[in-house]
């Protein structure tokens, strides 16, 4: 099928268009020249100290690509199918919320880059944008809602029905964030972008949560957002509320978030379609273990019954290897492409994403990998 060769060719012909860093680490700063600094912490930091916010990076660094030679590469496929259907590389846009704090066009101009090159955007339930909106702005229809199940959950049912109908076809259920974690820079810089009414976009435009107010949010947003704050998450749930969120939709259910293989087995019996490894980019517990170093034993344990994505920490394509080869079935970037956006809008996101594509590309054609099955076995020295 030769997808990968077309995007290496892709960047090639755009190398000049090159107009932000290549570098994940030179992106970073830029962005942080460019961003008013309570955004910029916003996206960058984590919770716990400032060396947890490099554990995600650093715990990759255990493991080493070993190539092998003499293969025929010339031909590289490296799609994968997922929930039916086929997407031509084993990445996916992180769900990532608020990001009108980072570009005016935010989630927007995001899908619009992601779907341009066939990558599945996962659209937050904390966006600006309203879900409906955004999809509408996507030039594919592969892409996936991501659910904050709310206290009132109606709401969250009415969410995931609004989902389905806009033609989303996943839904992602993050289990880390039923409270926001303590994030010592924002509560430094006492910044809650929701408090200014960011990020709260799906709700505003949901019948349900609407027909709980007195007034419509046009005519008092300060009502609105001191009924988001009470209703955002809930850490009262437990596994078997997720019947409850399979008898409202028909799409296939994706539980993110998951760390333990205990929990991927509960996620296996409770007939959860997918999960994604992830620490929330370790912006929830401070210290937490990263995604990488416990893939191997979830992936183990979930033993190919359903797909398992990961996330946290994907900076390059020796990451995506990586990760690849320790039981990924794709993988999620998340701030990467932020400061793409915060850079250059929806160019600098697909720039972003093309050069992490190509990375990934060359990485597995020099290593002697023509496909992402071909990944699976010895592919990696642990150091
Ligand atoms: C600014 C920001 C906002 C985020 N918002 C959400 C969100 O709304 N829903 C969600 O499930 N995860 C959210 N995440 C977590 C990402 O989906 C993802 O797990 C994480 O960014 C991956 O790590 P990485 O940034 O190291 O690639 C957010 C992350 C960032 C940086
Ligand atoms: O900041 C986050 O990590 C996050 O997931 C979130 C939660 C609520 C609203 C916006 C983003």
């Amino acid at each position: 099928m030769g997808f990968g060769n077309d995007v290496q060719l892709k960047v090639y012909q755009h190398m000049e268009e090159n107009i932000i860093p290549v570098s994940f680490e030179e992106l970073e700063l830029e962005a942080k020249k460019n961003l008013e600094e309570k955004a910029y912490y916003y996206v960058a930091a984590s919770a716990g100290s400032p060396t947890d916010a490099r554990r995600n990076t650093f715990a990759f660094e255990k493991y080493e690509i070993v190539p092998r030679m003499l293969r025929d590469t010339s031909e590289r496929d490296l799609s994968v199918e997922l929930f039916g259907s086929r997407i031509p590389f084993p990445l996916l846009c992180a769900p990532i919320g608020v990001q009108s704090i980072i570009h005016p066009e935010g989630e927007l101009a995001s899908i619009r880059a992601a779907s341009e090159m066939g990558i599945p955007f996962i659209s937050s339930t904390a966006a600006t944008s309203p879900l409906e909106k955004t999809m509408e702005a996507a030039e594919t229809d592969n892409h996936w809602f991501q659910l904050y199940w709310s206290k009132d959950r109606e709401i969250a049912a009415s969410m995931v029905k609004r989902a389905e109908a806009a033609g989303y076809k996943a839904i992602v259920v993050t289990l880390d964030t039923t409270m926001l974690g303590w994030r010592e820079k924002d509560i430094e810089n006492t910044y809650l972008p929701f408090l200014q009414g960011e990020g709260i976009g799906n709700y505003l435009h949901d019948p349900v949560f609407r027909s709980r107010l007195e007034k419509p949010p046009e005519e008092d947003m300060k009502e609105a957002i001191k009924l988001w704050a009470g209703i955002f998450g809930d850490p009262s749930l437990t596994w078997e509320d997720l019947e409850f969120l399979k008898s409202q939709t028909t799409l296939p259910i994706v539980l993110k978030g998951i760390l333990h293989p205990d929990d991927a087995k509960q996620a296996l019996q409770h007939g959860m379609d997918g999960i994604i490894v992830s620490n929330h980019g370790g912006r929830q517990v401070g210290s937490v273990v990263p995604a990488i170093d416990v893939l191997p034993e979830i992936a183990e344990a979930v033993d190919g019954k359903v797909p398992v994505l990961m996330d946290s920490g994907i900076r390059r394509g020796s990451d995506m290897v990586k990760a690849l080869a320790l039981g990924a079935s794709a993988v999620l970037v998340g701030r990467p492409y932020m400061y793409g956006l915060a850079l250059a809008g929806e160019d600098g996101v697909k720039q972003v994403l093309r050069n992490l594509l190509a990375d990934f590309d060359l990485t597995m054609g020099l290593s002697g990998r023509s496909s992402i099955q071909e990944l699976r076995s010895k592919a990696l020295k642990r150091v």
